[in-house]
């Protein structure tokens, strides 16, 4: 693009396959479609594997033999295991598992698979890892290679389907090794004492990992060692740019004035870019290219991070050609339930040959919109083929156990978020550590915590290609302006909304703009725009309603009802029109000798919703639907606060105040008035539907816990852990009582912290976790939490978080803290 006598010129080159007659003088319209250069990089990936990796048979043909088991063997260092602290037991044993694979015979190919549920630490983990096998004797002047050493041997190439993922990575890695600086005055590196460097092109890369990008670190390089005159011109550039970019501003103010000034406006802009031009060129050719230089970053570079496609790129390649041996000690794929199975190849291509998968096959798949292409599986992710050919291994007995790491402990959801898709998507295996189940019910959050509305007279209207259901928008209108009233600090960054459909994602944000003046406290988006991040507060919207077709449409893929379910942290409001949900329309049953059955087009239907179903009557046995019609939006939208202490604390608890000893760590102080005791977390869990009303609350939270033994009576709690109050009995868990907390204090290093309540669920024949954990003191950023305004600021709301488990524990504060 130019500006040539006062106009903007645009030239453009296109390559055509075939030529065009020379006599084509009418006008060509051009469509970009897309970049095809991902696409190269696949097909390169898929034809160089076989030839370049070891890895290749046991991707095309895998044996458990192929995918490292938890027992390999490690010395660790006093030093690591002081560090591992900070981790729970399966995040531990991941770390050591995954490092044992890299570090034992480098020549063997093998696959980690490390299978991570939301919020179970996933990020953490990588971290972890890369810090152990990045650290592992490094002690100034004296490290496992020499740190004068530029070229780097033991160098890991991490990778991830997106550019947001990346980037979301790279906070946590940059965080921990800044923090983790053995001398933070004289560090080793570029990121504490390791060289950290981001691939990729500038604009797609996040703000705050930017000056880690391999142009910004060629530029600073370059001009380091440039001769002064070079740095002249370098700096003449840049008043250039800035001089361009006034005088741009000033030219677009200046559209409606006079014709003698614009003129002027043009000239100057035109002299300016003509003499910006030239001393690019210049500067191009006194300081020759970039390329040596960025070879040389790359190689010493400890951790490079980029997306699976530029790590098929041709800078990799050209940096690590002529080197010999192998690149990386380890290739580490994250977000890898989400990317395809060509994609993942491409890091491959570096002939490394122990691959580390970090994902989740259960939440959304890879994108894939041709019909044809899922047809052939090509939705399916690497790491999904292995889980899925391994469990039936395990299932045809096989093997005796999967050779997947499991991260069980999540830290985002209030417990009775997580009950379900714990129990019905994780095998029951997705427990909540105790200290976000003390924070999640925190007193300081007025709502509850789970509710499904059932909208009996919403329905849905065909909106082009796409849907709306107006009561339900009514609804969410309803619940936001209850949140605001009674949480005024609530902002963009507290509440999301989960839409499948983008007609009502419109009209929602339509409305919510008019009745926020454009201030909005919400977030609306489709399930697949909230994939990797939480909310404090979310409510979903499912728009179907009384369906002509008799199909809820993509509503019912369990992994998209996975990922909508499990974004929030302290509350989540479902609304829906139930029977659609269940597909339990008007005549779907006939009774033939008093059991019901099914016709074969209602029971594929039911089959579709069956998971929704499940939603559902799981909602219902806890007492957690709300029916709701139009005329009474507002009362029912009141239902979200919690009940009022005073009839709380009458309806729950007799007023006794619980031994010290049994109070959760970091429980609430002792003297408080009753009032506040209250308030507190007990009623947190507490629907309040009629009939509801009567039935023994949740307690699990309860600062006043009772003694653990008694709260193992409670039926909700015993529903929590996966057993009937019945098969009670039958529990071999031994619970055991937890230390003894000083009002207010931080767990002591090495007593349970969240570590202890993750072991309560645990369910018959399985060992309760080592109690003896730290919690963690060094949080990095929550992933898919917006951004804090650089590291510093992700480290103060470290500091004012519970979790942290070091400095607050009367419970969280979660709007003000976020
Ligand atoms: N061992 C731990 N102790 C305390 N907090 C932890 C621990 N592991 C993870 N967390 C916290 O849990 C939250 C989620 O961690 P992280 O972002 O690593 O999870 P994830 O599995 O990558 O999440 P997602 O499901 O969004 O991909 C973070 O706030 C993190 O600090």
């Amino acid at each position: 693009l130019r500006v040539c006598s006062g106009k903007y010129e645009c030239s453009l080159s296109i390559q055509t396959q075939d030529n065009l007659p020379v006599s084509l003088n009418e006008s060509v319209r051009c469509i970009v479609i897309n970049s095809l250069v991902t696409t190269q990089r696949k097909l390169k990936a898929m034809s160089l594997l076989s030839g370049r990796n070891q890895l290749a048979r046991a991707i095309l043909n895998p044996n458990p033999m192929d995918f490292c088991t938890k027992d390999l063997p490690t010395t660790t260092s006093e030093r690591i295991i002081a560090y591992l602290r900070d981790f729970n037991e399966d995040q531990k044993k991941a770390i050591e598992t995954a490092y044992a694979m890299v570090k034992h015979s480098p020549a063997v190919a093998k696959i980690c698979l490390i299978h991570g549920p939301p919020g179970t630490g996933k990020s953490k983990t990588i971290v972890g890892l890369l810090y152990r096998l990045l650290t592992e004797n490094q002690r100034r002047g004296h490290s496992d290679e020499n740190s004068n050493a530029k070229i780097k041997q033991n160098r890991v190439l991490v990778c991830a389907p997106s550019n947001a993922a990346v980037d979301e990575l790279m906070k946590k890695i940059i965080l921990e090794f800044k923090e983790k600086c053995k001398d933070k005055k004289n560090p080793l590196g570029n990121c504490g004492d390791i060289n950290l460097v981001r691939l990729g092109p500038e604009k797609s890369i996040n703000n705050e990992v930017l000056k880690f990008s391999l142009d910004s670190q060629v530029n600073h390089r370059m001009k380091k060692d440039l001769p002064s005159h070079v740095q002249e011109m370098h700096r003449r550039k840049e008043f250039l740019d800035h001089q361009l970019d006034k005088l741009s501003r000033q030219r677009a103010l200046c559209r409606g004035g006079r014709e003698i000034q614009r003129q002027e406006l043009d000239e100057k802009i035109a002299e300016v870019s003509k003499e910006r031009q030239e001393l690019a060129s210049r500067i191009k050719e006194v300081q020759g290219r970039p390329q040596k230089t960025q070879n040389i970053i790359i190689l010493e570079s400890h951790i490079i991070c980029c997306t699976l496609s530029t790590s098929g790129g041709l800078l990799l390649e050209s940096a690590f050609r002529g080197q010999g041996g192998v690149p990386f000690s380890c290739v580490i794929v994250d977000e890898a339930g989400q990317s395809c199975e060509v994609e993942t190849l491409t890091p491959l291509i570096h002939r490394c040959n122990k691959l580390i998968l970090v994902g989740d096959p259960k939440q959304l798949p890879p994108t894939v919109i041709s019909l044809k292409a899922q047809e052939y599986g090509y939705d399916q992710s690497l790491m999904a083929r292995f889980c899925k050919l391994l469990e039936e291994n395990v299932e045809r007995n096989v093997i005796g156990r999967l050779p997947v790491l499991q991260l069980t402990v999540q830290y985002r959801m209030h417990p009775d978020i997580c009950l379900f898709p714990s129990s019905y998507i994780y095998n029951r295996n997705l427990k909540t550590s105790r200290l976000t189940e003390t924070s999640r019910c925190s007193s300081v959050w007025p709502f509850q915590p789970y509710l499904v509305f059932d909208v009996g007279d919403g329905s849905e209207r065909r909106d082009n290609d796409s849907y709306v259901n107006v009561q339900e928008i009514k609804l969410v209108m309803e619940i936001i302006k209850l949140i605001k009233d009674n949480k005024r600090d609530v902002t963009l960054r507290n509440i999301g909304i989960i839409t499948h459909y983008k007609a009502q994602k419109t009209m929602l944000q339509k409305d919510l703009d008019k009745e926020f003046d454009r201030k909005g406290p919400a977030e609306v988006d489709t399930v697949d725009g909230f994939q990797g991040r939480q909310k404090d507060c979310v409510i979903v919207t499912c728009v179907r309603a009384k369906t002509s077709q008799g199909s809820i449409g993509f509503l019912a893929s369990l992994q998209r009802l996975n990922v909508t379910i499990t974004r929030a942290r302290y509350s989540l409001f479902i609304l829906g029109h139930l029977r659609t949900l269940r597909q339990l329309l008007p005549g779907s049953f006939y009774a033939l000798n008093g059991s019901p059955f099914l016709s074969p087009d209602d029971l594929l239907r039911k089959m579709e919703n069956d998971h929704w179903n499940q939603l559902i009557e799981d909602a219902q046995k806890r007492g957690a639907i709300v029916k709701t019609c139009d005329k009474n939006y507002r009362h029912d939208a009141s239902k979200i606060l919690k009940p009022k202490p005073a009839l709380q604390r009458s309806l729950t608890h007799p007023p006794t105040i619980a031994p010290e000893a049994s109070r959760p760590q970091g429980g609430l102080p002792s003297n408080r008035p009753d009032g506040e005791f209250s308030k507190t977390a007990f009623a947190s869990s507490l629907y309040h539907s009629p009939s509801d009303s009567r039935e023994a609350p949740v307690t699990s939270s309860d600062p006043e816990r009772p003694p653990i033994q008694d709260r193992l009576r409670d039926p909700r709690l015993l529903r929590r852990i996966g057993l009937s109050p019945e098969a009670k009995g039958k529990c071999s868990w031994e619970p055991q009582p937890s230390s003894p907390q000083p009002p207010g204090a931080a767990p002591a290093p090495g007593e349970a912290g969240f570590s202890g309540s993750h072991q309560d669920p645990a369910g018959p024949g399985q060992q309760p976790a080592t109690r003896g954990a730290a919690p963690n003191h060094h949080r990095p950023q929550a992933q898919g939490e917006p951004a804090a305004a650089g590291t510093d600021a992700s480290t103060s709301k470290r500091k004012c978080d519970p979790e942290e488990g070091g400095v607050t524990v009367l419970g969280e504060v979660p709007l003000a803290c976020v």
